[in-house]
């Protein structure tokens, strides 16, 4: 009965039971370069994040999320398109069944194996839960995954996948410093938009860059590897776990880069 990704409870259902899922501000979106204008007040994003606040990985059932200790400002996005300062609270990735597929944002209607996500949430707040539903109250960085050579800064990540195959699953995380995942360029799009995933909250401040970090096709099979279910259910792979772009409505898409 609760949400996901397949014909009977995914993302065209998702409306049933969160209504805002049709509201002006959701995620993701198609990004068209050409319809998005250069703001020079924009400001570089500025992430400084401390390995040490690295926890744990676990599957919960949509995705695997790496989680951090959010007890203090040791890992921040600061500058950008934002005020203020946010910490980070997880990251966690959406892909696709083939190499066509799986990110959320596409750029033209151009879709990419995968999309990583890097959730932060405002201090102004005191915590993740009452920050998601404030208008300001998060900031997500977006970055594509495109297939090309293998990229040893997921390894680490690959490589806890075995114990985390099935839902509910967790271990321990520690020492992950998120940095290594960002591509060269942090050039970003930058709208206002939701969650991807119910509650759909209209929350986020979507920071999308434009440049992609690489995935070997290797390690994109070891994504579809990891199970939307339980150890005691039948078995279901892990795979399409992405929305679809959604209206941009009354929205503008702005640019940090000319
Ligand atoms: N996919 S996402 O980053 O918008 C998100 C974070 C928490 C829930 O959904
Ligand atoms: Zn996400």
């Amino acid at each position: 009965n609760g949400w996901g990704y397949a014909d009977h409870n995914g993302p065209e259902k998702w409306c049933e039971n969160f209504p805002i899922a049709n509201g002006p501000r959701q995620s993701p979106i198609d990004i068209q370069p050409s319809g998005a204008s250069y703001d020079e007040s924009l400001k570089p994003l500025k992430l400084q994040y401390d390995p040490s606040t690295s926890l744990d990985i676990l599957n919960n059932g949509h995705s695997f999320q790496v989680t951090f200790a959010d007890d203090d400002d040791s890992s921040t996005l600061t500058e950008g398109p934002i005020s203020g300062k946010y910490r980070l609270k997880q990251f966690h990735f959406h892909w696709g069944a083939s190499d066509d597929k799986g990110s959320e944002h596409t750029v033209d209607g151009k879709c990419y194996p995968a999309e990583l996500h890097l959730v932060h949430w405002n201090t102004e707040y005191p915590s993740f839960g009452e920050a998601a539903s404030k208008p300001d109250g998060l900031a997500v960085v977006g970055v594509f995954l495109e297939i090309g050579a293998d990229n040893p800064n997921l390894q680490k990540l690959l490589d806890a996948m075995d114990a985390i195959k099935c839902k509910g699953t967790q271990t321990s995380f520690t020492n992950f410093d998120p940095t290594v995942l960002l591509p060269e360029s942090l050039d970003y799009w930058t709208y206002l938009g939701s969650l991807t995933t119910p509650p759909l909250l209209e929350s986020v401040s979507w920071i999308v860059c434009k440049q992609s970090i690489s995935v070997s096709l290797e390690q994109m099979k070891k994504f579809r590897s990891l199970l939307f279910t339980a150890e005691d259910e039948e078995a279901c792979c892990m795979v399409n776990n992405y929305r679809p772009p959604q209206p941009l409505k009354d929205r503008e898409v702005r640019a940090s880069f000319k």
